[in-house]
């Protein structure tokens, strides 16, 4: 459904400085689902992610070409506001990093930023997105202890809520598990189910029975090409690439 496509991707080259990461991508990404990026090591896939919010730009010698239109817009376009960008577009990474402050502060930090003060008004956005990511019942008493005290698999959840504080329409979530145990890590995927009904999820994983469990649409990137998109389970089980097919059934990579 046409409508549905929150970002359409046409011709999306990058650069670091000379050598190519990521070459002539084309795709559309529907909204309200989950979008898993897979692909060996090196061949683009966290570019890519980054390519969506803008980050890259933070690389010096980075050169993009192409178009990224999120909504209809292209984020590349001269006047946008970047800032304005990543407050709707969030991204969450492989290491949870919350901030050295307290949990409270954390999930309050980007609504301060955009200029909320009002304490009522902080009370009520830190409850509802710790309730958004699964941790209220777990944090609820230890609002004022130190983020860095959380376990790995609450840092992370915390780093989603910090995330969902500012109302963002995309998570980009770039190898969130990787530094999790397994139940920390079904604790995100179940996490990622509920958040789909309202937020465009697109996931890096080196996982492939992650994306096989989560997404409904798979994209195989190799060596900064999209080698092929599609619907996660025909993807997997009838890859229509020869490529494809060698990754998923772990003949390289
Ligand atoms: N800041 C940078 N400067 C120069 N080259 C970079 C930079 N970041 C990434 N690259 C190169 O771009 C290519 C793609 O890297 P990228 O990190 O996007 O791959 P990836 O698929 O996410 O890898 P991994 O699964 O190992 O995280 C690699 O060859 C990498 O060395």
């Amino acid at each position: 459904m046409a409508d549905d496509v929150i970002f359409d991707i046409s011709d999306l080259s990058l650069y670091y400085g000379k050598s190519r990461a990521l070459a002539n991508i084309n795709m559309k990404i529907s909204a309200r689902s989950i979008t898993a990026i897979i692909g060996p090591s090196g061949c683009g896939k966290s570019t890519f992610l980054k390519c969506l919010d803008r980050m890259n730009d933070l690389v010096p010698g980075v050169k993009v070409t192409g178009k990224v239109l999120f909504k209809g817009k292209n984020i590349y376009d001269r006047d946008v506001d970047v800032v304005e960008l990543r407050k709707r577009v969030g991204m969450v990474f492989q290491k949870p990093n919350p901030f050295p402050m307290s949990v409270y502060d954390n999930v309050a930090y980007g609504p301060r930023v955009h200029g909320i003060k009002d304490k009522a008004r902080l009370d009520e956005i830190v409850e509802k997105s710790l309730r958004q990511a699964a941790l209220w019942d777990e944090l609820k008493d230890r609002l004022r202890d130190s983020a860095m005290s959380l376990s790995g698999g609450q840092q992370q959840r915390l780093c989603i809520a910090r995330c969902l504080a500012v109302e963002p329409e995309v998570l980009l979530m770039d190898e969130p598990c990787s530094a999790l145990d397994p139940i920390a890590t079904s604790k995100i995927e179940d996490l990622m189910q509920r958040l789909k009904e309202r937020y465009t999820i697109v996931i890096v994983t080196h996982n492939m029975q992650q994306a096989a469990r989560v997404s409904e649409k798979t994209a195989f990137f190799l060596m900064g090409e999209l080698i092929e998109y599609g619907e996660t389970r025909r993807l997997f089980e009838a890859p229509q690439d020869r490529r494809t097919e060698d990754y998923i059934t772990g003949r390289f990579g």
